[in-house]
């Protein structure tokens, strides 16, 4: 069992806060002349970065959610994705930027990348606060990347280890032993 103080910060509140706001302005550069972005929170882990990056972005832009889980209450893994909220609109035509927490093996965004390409948007991009490139498994389209991490589990900011720690302002690692 993990607890709070076995954790050690590997990104803190201000880093992530400030890496947000570079990526909230070169998102806004890039969809500025079309005046169009709908933005996708992937639940659950994504809903602090969502809301954070969304305040940042200087655009008139849409927002809807969609569940993904194939972790359960591992540190692995499944590598099944399974869809456990859609999209509550369609996104026929529309700019959309999917924000995720983490690319780790990358099953994920590969299985949310290739489902929404069917569904006619005008575009798909994605921004991603933290990647793995040691544990990825998959190629995945990645256009805005916040973190390039080790190969460790992270909790906290809205990464949970069995649902828990998701409410942590920071990003933390289990500290090594000795
Ligand atoms: O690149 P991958 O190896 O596929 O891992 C990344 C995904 O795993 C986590 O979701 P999880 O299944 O834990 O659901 P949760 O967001 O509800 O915690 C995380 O939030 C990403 O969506
Ligand atoms: O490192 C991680 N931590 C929490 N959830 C995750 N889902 C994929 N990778 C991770
Ligand atoms: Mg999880």
């Amino acid at each position: 069992m993990i607890e709070r103080d076995d954790l050690d910060v590997l990104l803190s509140t201000e880093e992530i806060n400030t890496r947000t706001k570079e990526l909230a302005a070169l998102i806004t550069e890039e969809f500025k002349a079309d005046n169009d972005l709908h933005v996708i929170c992937v639940l659950k882990g994504s809903f602090l970065f969502f809301a954070d990056l969304v305040r940042e972005i200087e655009l008139d832009l849409t927002v809807d959610f969609l569940g993904l889980s194939s972790y359960g209450d591992s540190t692995e893994s499944s590598g099944v994705v399974r869809l456990t909220q859609d999209l509550s609109k369609p996104i026929k035509g529309r700019n959309v930027l999917i924000v995720e927490d983490i690319i780790d093996t990358g099953l994920t965004m590969k299985y949310l990348v290739e489902n929404l390409s069917t569904r006619g948007p005008k575009c798909v991009k994605v921004c991603t606060l933290l990647h793995k490139p040691d544990n990825r498994t998959v190629e995945v389209q990645m256009d805005y990347i916040g973190f390039e991490i080790p190969n460790e589990f992270v909790i906290g900011y809205g990464l949970d280890y069995a649902e828990k720690f998701r409410n942590l302002p920071f990003i933390g690692v289990v500290r090594k032993r000795g």
